[in-house]
């Protein structure tokens, strides 16, 4: 697939921009601080309907502005489709395919998808493991985008369950010094209807998850030895809040696919054992909010072992084994590379130019021409003034 048409009215930066682009590779150079990464980020936006940069849609408006508007065009498979997204912080946001309204904005998800490589990946090696999460479950969501509802739905459920803790755990405690009024035992029997809830929902997006690791391990590791061929091997693993009650093989390459049945059965003993802990701690301890993706070098983890370089290098074949995935899936993914390859030495930046030729279209962002291998020098925009020219 690949973007034909990029408009932006008040996103980030940009009063207004109308960009044509085409397939193959485009580069867009301009000075610091010009709007290259907020026009790429707009693209990520109709992608995953978030941003690489922020968590809230606040900030991708424009200062002064109470709206902004993304409209693309996308190619895939010879047919275009025109999707447009009117981002409000505050209301719900609207979207529209081909002119016509979507009931929400998750209907257009699927129909553009991006694999966006750009420094701030490093926090997926070294920051907290919700980076890591978050890099699943978009992950996920681009494979299946019926994710995006199964993710908002566990969410919703663990919000109202850790509420309930907080509040069954508060009238144990009061009830413990003789308090008035305790609530616990009506709180205890919704306590049991919600961990239905939680492990119903949690076991599909834990199931998608360990089977999205089975299959992503083996292009991360071959996308590792690309970049890094003077390494120790690479691999990631997932690590469920289960521990040793999750089912041998699951989320390994070559091993059983995950069973949802059995996976909601497990969460649900798991629930029942930790829940006095629970109400102590008024926290909820068992699901996929808890997991952690591992990243092993050799035989250490990557965060807090990895050189800069090294965990440079992670993250980029966290990117590129996604994107590898995502065309052995048979999607042909557009892959963005912001303003990366200042950071990369020469023969990272070669191996990434290797894999970014192979792409539909690649967009490339950078601050000087010189950074970008001459390779994937095709059609140039100069990013300068609020405006953006083809040269
Ligand atoms: N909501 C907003 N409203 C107005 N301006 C914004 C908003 N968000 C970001 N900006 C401005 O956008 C500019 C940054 O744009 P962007 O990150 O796209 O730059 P860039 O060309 O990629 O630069 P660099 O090469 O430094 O990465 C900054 O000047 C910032 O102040």
């Amino acid at each position: 697939m690949y973007v034909r048409h990029l408009q932006v009215t008040d996103f980030r930066s940009w009063a207004h921009a109308d960009v044509a682009f085409e397939p193959g590779p485009s580069v867009l150079v301009g000075a610091n601080g010009q709007g290259k990464t907020n026009l790429v980020e707009a693209l990520g936006y109709v992608a995953t309907l978030g941003s690489h940069r922020v968590a809230t849609d606040a900030p991708l408006v424009r200062h002064g502005a109470s709206r902004a508007i993304v409209r693309t065009a996308v190619v895939n498979a010879g047919r275009e489709l025109l999707v447009e997204l009117e981002v409000t912080p505050g209301r719900s946001n609207r979207a529209r395919v081909n002119r016509a309204p979507v009931p929400r904005p998750r209907d257009v998800l699927g129909i553009l998808r991006t694999v966006l490589f750009a420094p701030e990946d490093l926090a997926l090696v070294r920051g907290d493991p919700g980076e890591r999460r978050g890099f699943l479950d978009e992950l996920l969501v681009l494979r299946a985008p019926r994710f995006a509802g199964v993710r908002g739905d566990y969410e919703r459920v663990l919000k109202q369950r850790s509420a309930l803790l907080k509040s069954a755990g508060v009238a144990r405690r009061a009830g413990r010094r003789g308090g008035e009024g305790t609530g616990e035992a009506g709180d205890i029997r919704t306590l049991d209807v919600w961990d239905g809830h939680l492990a119903r929902h949690g076991a599909e997006l834990l199931a998608a998850r360990l089977d999205l690791v089975a299959d992503l391990a083996p292009h991360v590791g071959a996308a590792y030895a690309g970049v890094a061929p003077e390494s120790r091997p690479a691999s990631i693993a997932y690590r469920s809040s289960l521990g040793g009650a999750l089912p041998e093989g699951y989320g390994q390459p070559g091993g059983p696919r995950a069973d949802v049945a059995t996976l909601e059965a497990a969460l649900l003993d798991e629930l029942g054992r930790v829940r006095p802990q629970e109400l102590e701690r008024g926290v909820c301890l068992v699901g996929p909010h808890r997991d952690e993706l591992d990243l092993v070098l050799g035989e250490a983890p990557a965060k807090g072992y990895a050189s800069h370089g090294e965990s440079w290098s992670f993250a980029l074949a966290l990117r590129l084994g996604s994107f590898e995935l995502l065309r052995a899936d048979g999607a042909e993914p557009v892959l963005v590379l912001d303003d990366v390859f200042a950071e990369l030495d020469r023969r990272r930046r070669r191996s990434l130019a290797g894999v970014a030729l192979g792409a539909e279209q690649v967009l490339v962002t950078a601050a000087v021409p010189e950074d970008v291998p001459e390779e994937l020098v095709g059609a140039r925009y100069e990013v300068r003034d609020g405006e953006v020219r083809r040269v």
